[in-house]
């Protein structure tokens, strides 16, 4: 697979372009005796053109580490420290700048892919509006992009798709047609939240082969979140493993999995399956 990593260069600043550089970040909601800490100060690189998983038990902050790089946190989060993105902190950008980032250089897929397309609209209209609203091309242009990108996350038929409305897709196809979305305005980023975990297991290692695809042939930095070890052990490029609201380990794939430095760690790789996880090719065995 060729690697055209057309966003890898670093700019003189430092911040790797098109990856994003997470440091000290905060977050917590409500005051007083009903402050509630959710994130700890957590310090992560997410590089163009790698995988980086954020895994951990459930509860640990690995989803809110995902909306605050997205700017989509709950109403009430007080939110801390730096997200850097190319050379822009988004910590305190105003709403509207916000939006120029959030669906555009920024995307984010979810586990119920139904939860980013609207159920009653065609996948052509929430394709390609979205694609327009953020460039302003023409609709022919918009849907020629939607055709494009139906094609590169092998959605069958796609002229025909862009007819249909989500309910008349497939777990596994709805989740292609919200990648295929997240893609439309060339984003530098995706989160990817548990992807697969509410599809059937026939389709979970299709969709997981498509986000490397994207990030190998893209150069698009990928957070994936998932609190499943052995996913992320099949697809990461480096896995940061988050305890109540910390990273507590964050490494290469092979070692964070091999030779775990943190006891938590070991733990979560100890309630591994025997087969299925750790395979050293990169695939799911
Ligand atoms: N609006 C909110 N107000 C206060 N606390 C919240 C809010 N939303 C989430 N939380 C809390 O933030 C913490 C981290 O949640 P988060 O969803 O990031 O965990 P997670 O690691 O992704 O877990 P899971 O795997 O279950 O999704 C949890 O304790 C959760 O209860």
């Amino acid at each position: 697979m060729g690697t055209t990593n057309r966003l890898e260069a670093t700019d003189p600043g430092g911040a790797p372009r098109g990856g994003v550089v997470i440091s000290g970040l905060t977050l917590s909601f409500g005051r007083g005796e009903a402050r509630k800490e959710i994130l700890r100060g957590i310090d992560l690189d997410v590089p163009a053109g790698k995988i980086t998983g954020l895994a951990g038990e459930s509860g640990s902050g690995k989803t809110m580490t995902g909306l605050a790089v997205c700017g989509l946190l709950p109403a009430g989060a007080d939110l801390g420290g730096s997200i850097r993105f190319e050379d822009t902190e988004l910590i305190g950008l105003k709403q509207r700048s916000m939006n120029r980032f959030r669906g555009a250089k920024i995307a984010m897929i979810f586990q119920d892919p139904s939860a980013s397309l609207h159920p009653m609209l065609t996948i052509e209209a929430q394709l390609v509006d979205h694609y327009r609203h953020h460039t302003g091309a023409s609709k022919r242009a918009g849907r020629e992009r939607a055709l494009e990108m139906l094609g590169l996350v092998a959605v069958p038929h796609p002229e025909a798709a862009l007819r249909k409305y989500p309910h008349q897709f497939s777990g596994g196809q709805l989740q292609r047609i919200a990648i295929a979305s997240a893609l439309m305005c060339e984003p530098s980023v995706l989160i990817a939240d548990e992807p697969t975990t509410a599809l059937d297991v026939t389709v979970q290692a299709g969709i997981l082969r498509l986000l490397r695809k994207l990030c190998d042939e893209l150069g698009i930095a990928i957070i994936l979140v998932t609190h499943d070890l052995g996913v992320m052990s099949a697809l990461a490029d480096t896995i940061a493993v988050m305890r109540m609201g910390e990273i507590v380990e964050h490494g290469d794939r092979y070692e964070v999995i091999t030779a775990p430095r943190h006891p938590y760690t070991k733990a979560l790789i100890d309630a591994l399956p025997e087969s299925g996880a750790r395979s050293s090719d990169g695939t799911e065995s």
